[in-house]
């Protein structure tokens, strides 16, 4: 059974200018078209957006923004791997590699 990030990165494909994405029509053929910089620049402003969310939330007590910042930030970071060819499942593969592995004694294993 698919997921929506296996969804996701399927649209990515199909998104593609090579694979017939329009970017009159398509946000994620528009930033294919841009490139590099500007899926990049998307992904630093969703990053600054969720900081200054989960800032907000802490006075309001609403964490309703930081959820809509996180997805927005995940949305464009799917952008970006599809760019370099990879796939979401890469990415949870990582994860599932690390899992178990203590981030503090992974961090001093880089020092020896
Ligand atoms: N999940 C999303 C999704 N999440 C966020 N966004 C877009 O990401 C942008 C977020 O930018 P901002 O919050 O900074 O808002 P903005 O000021 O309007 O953005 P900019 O003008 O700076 O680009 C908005 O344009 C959102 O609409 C998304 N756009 C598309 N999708 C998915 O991608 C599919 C394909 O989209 P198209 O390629 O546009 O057909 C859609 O059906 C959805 O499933």
């Amino acid at each position: 059974m698919s997921t929506i990030l296996d969804r996701l990165a399927e649209l990515m494909e199909s998104r593609k200018l090579a694979n017939g994405g329009d970017p009159a029509t398509s946000y994620v053929s528009k930033l294919y078209a841009k490139g590099d910089d500007a899926i990049l620049k998307k992904i630093g402003e969703e990053a600054t957006e969720t900081v200054m969310a989960a800032k907000d939330a802490r006075v309001s007590g609403e964490a309703d923004k930081v959820l809509y910042e996180v997805a927005d930030l995940w949305f464009h970071t799917l952008v970006l791997l599809a760019q370099f060819d990879l796939k979401p499942q890469q990415v949870l593969d990582e994860l599932a590699r690390r899992e178990g592995v203590s981030g503090i004694e992974e961090k001093n294993s880089r020092k020896d």
